[in-house]
């Protein structure tokens, strides 16, 4: 039986993941078969790693792989079914990190064991969570090896299609979420003062990446930290009470026009 593992969209995600998979040693050179619209991106890939394969097209690609992982963007999900489908025996694992088609949508087209797969960019350094929703006719086994897989470059969390909206939210686009706000706090301090946007930028950035060290290193809740740091009739005290104030109605608008999106992306199969 084949046992190669194919991925499809050389873009943000299908590089990191083959990257890890690749350094981790989770996947070995001759495992891994790549193809995108264009391949320079993943020739520079086979460059430092020469045992990969680079297929032609996406039906090459489908056609050598039992483990197919799409990472294309959703609106070109459905031509990427067209063209593999067809290249399948029914039996391979089909694994869609797109936030668009659902699993009933993948099962529909095909006939074998499908799964969604939403990862993190943070697993580009070993840090990210990559939620994992199988749908029923998934076996234990390609389960397990999907999730082993995913599992090399950061952690898994598998949870119900239901709520993997709602948590790709926190994990998926979290990062991007947290350097917006980073970015807004930036913004206050260079109209509120005469700092400029190169030190608060710099001050905005270190205290970031202090502020997830210090949480891993000493196993602080966010609740204790702002304790800790919230002098009683302090500084931060005030501006804690500001935000607690008003980010909940802030942060709920944007949950839910998040979600809408998804909605959105799901109606329209991608
Ligand atoms: N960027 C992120 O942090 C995350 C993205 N995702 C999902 O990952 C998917 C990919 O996102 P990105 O990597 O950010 O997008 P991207 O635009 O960087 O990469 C998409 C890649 O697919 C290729 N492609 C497009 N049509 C193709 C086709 N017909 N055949 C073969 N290759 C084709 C493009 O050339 C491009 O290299 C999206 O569906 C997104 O929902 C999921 C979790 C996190
Ligand atoms: O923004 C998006 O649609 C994708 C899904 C999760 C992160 N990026």
């Amino acid at each position: 039986m084949n046992r190669q593992t194919g991925i499809i969209g050389y873009g943000h995600m299908g590089s990191m993941l083959a990257e890890g998979f690749l350094a981790s040693g989770a996947l070995e050179q001759e495992e891994l078969v790549v193809t995108s619209r264009s391949l320079t991106a993943a020739e520079a890939l086979r460059t430092r790693y020469p045992g990969i394969t680079l297929a032609a097209d996406n039906a090459g690609l489908a056609r050598r792989c039992d483990l197919v992982v799409l990472c294309v963007r959703p609106p070109d999900v459905q031509r990427v079914l067209d063209e593999i489908i067809p290249a399948l025996r029914g039996d391979e694992h089909l694994v869609s990190i797109a936030a668009a088609p659902d699993l009933k949508t993948l099962e529909d087209a095909y006939p074998g064991p499908v799964t969604r797969a939403m990862p993190s960019i943070l697993s580009e350094v070993g840090r990210g969570t990559t939620l994992i929703a199988h749908e029923s006719r998934t076996r234990t086994t390609e389960a397990e090896r999907v999730e082993r897989l995913f599992s090399a470059i950061g952690s898994v969390v598998r949870v119900g299609e239901e709520n993997l909206a709602a948590a790709t939210v926190i994990s998926g686009c979290g990062p991007a979420l947290i350097a917006a706000i980073s970015e807004e706090l930036l913004h206050a301090a260079v109209r509120g003062s005469d700092l400029t946007r190169e030190d608060a930028g710099r001050l905005v950035r270190e205290t970031l990446i202090g502020t997830a060290a210090y949480l891993e290193a000493t196993g602080t809740s966010l609740e204790d930290l702002i304790r800790r740091v919230a002098t009683p009739g302090g500084i931060t005290e005030a501006g804690v009470a500001a935000l607690q104030t008003d980010l909940p109605p802030v942060l709920d608008a944007m949950f839910e026009r998040m979600l809408a999106r998804n909605a959105a992306l799901l109606s329209f199969g991608g």
